[in-house]
């Protein structure tokens, strides 16, 4: 009934792959993380790390991207125990969107309640600046509405609903914790929030698309981080998201700036000490609160 594409793995065939990983670690993560572009210092934090490549997991995609190693890291941070994607997957991969999202379903099983993504973001708002941290509280998909989401095909309730909500996609209660250590931190100058919206990539955007987003509402455009949002939440676990300004989009003709990847991984590096704090900071305060 369905098209092959379309049919993704079954609920057998994550919980083998979950299976295959518990079986090879001890550490029982209750959150997960997954790396942005140049991010990827954030899982060489983790403590009494196993790590496994990709290529050696079961089911599992490889990285193709450079700044994603392509590597699943357990440890442990700051005393909690969590699982860290040392990369992630992209449409423009040619991926299909149930094999990007896979790690979702995979967190699930392996027991993980809150997923913390992080993604390198060109900004739109004219108030951003390069290097800016923006919490994402709402997104806008545009391969959405192109008839492109994750969860198309058969349902398996064993996941989630058929139609699940996505008004309250990004956890409330975590965006004001992160804005809280934020400011804690002495971050106020750089901490923003808003809208991140999802195109396939890889080309960057044109002027007038980066325009029209604008207009739509969107602080910031990138090419991943929505698909496993919505994954993430069709199997009930809690996200919450950020997006480092990595470049200021080009919105005028006259301007001789050209996105380019070498500058979102600069940028990714220049921060990556602070996006590690805010992190590991948020981890160990979800579990003294008892979100998880
Ligand atoms: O994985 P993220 O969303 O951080 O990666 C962004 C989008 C493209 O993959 C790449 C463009 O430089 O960075
Ligand atoms: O300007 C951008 N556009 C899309 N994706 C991106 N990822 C980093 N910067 C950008």
């Amino acid at each position: 009934m369905y098209p092959e594409t379309h049919t993704g793995y079954s609920y057998e065939e994550c919980r083998a792959t979950a299976d295959w990983l518990l079986a090879q670690t001890a550490v029982r993560p209750l959150v997960g993380i997954v790396c942005g572009s140049g991010m990827g210092g954030l899982a060489d934090t983790l403590k009494d790390q196993v790590a496994f490549n990709y290529k050696d997991i079961p089911n599992f995609p490889q990285s193709t991207v450079h700044g994603h190693a392509g590597q699943l890291v357990f440890g442990t941070l700051k005393g909690s125990p969590c699982v860290c994607m040392q990369g992630r997957f992209h449409l423009y991969e040619g991926y299909p969107m149930q094999k990007i999202t896979l790690p979702m379903r995979i967190f699930k099983l392996l027991g993980v309640q809150t997923v913390i993504l992080t993604n390198a973001a060109g900004g739109l708002n004219e108030d951003f600046k390069v290097g800016d941290i923006m919490i994402i509280k709402d997104h806008l998909n545009m391969p959405g509405f192109a008839g492109n989401n994750p969860l198309i095909g058969p349902n398996d309730e064993r996941f989630g609903v058929r139609f699940p909500c996505m008004s309250d996609a990004y956890d409330r209660e975590l965006q004001q914790l992160a804005m809280d250590i934020g400011n804690e931190l002495g971050y106020g100058d750089f901490l923003r929030e808003g809208v991140y919206c999802v195109l396939g990539g890889p080309s960057f955007e044109t002027i007038a698309e980066c325009r029209m987003l604008h207009k739509l509402g969107a602080d910031a455009v990138g090419m991943s981080t929505v698909h496993e949002v919505i994954v993430a939440r069709h199997c009930g676990m809690r996200v919450f998201a950020l997006s480092l300004i990595t470049n200021q989009t080009v919105m005028d003709y006259d301007s001789e700036e050209k996105a380019n990847h070498e500058e979102v991984l600069e940028t990714g590096k220049s921060r990556a000490e602070q996006l590690e704090r805010l992190v590991s900071t948020m981890v160990t305060r979800i579990g003294h609160n008892n979100y998880c």
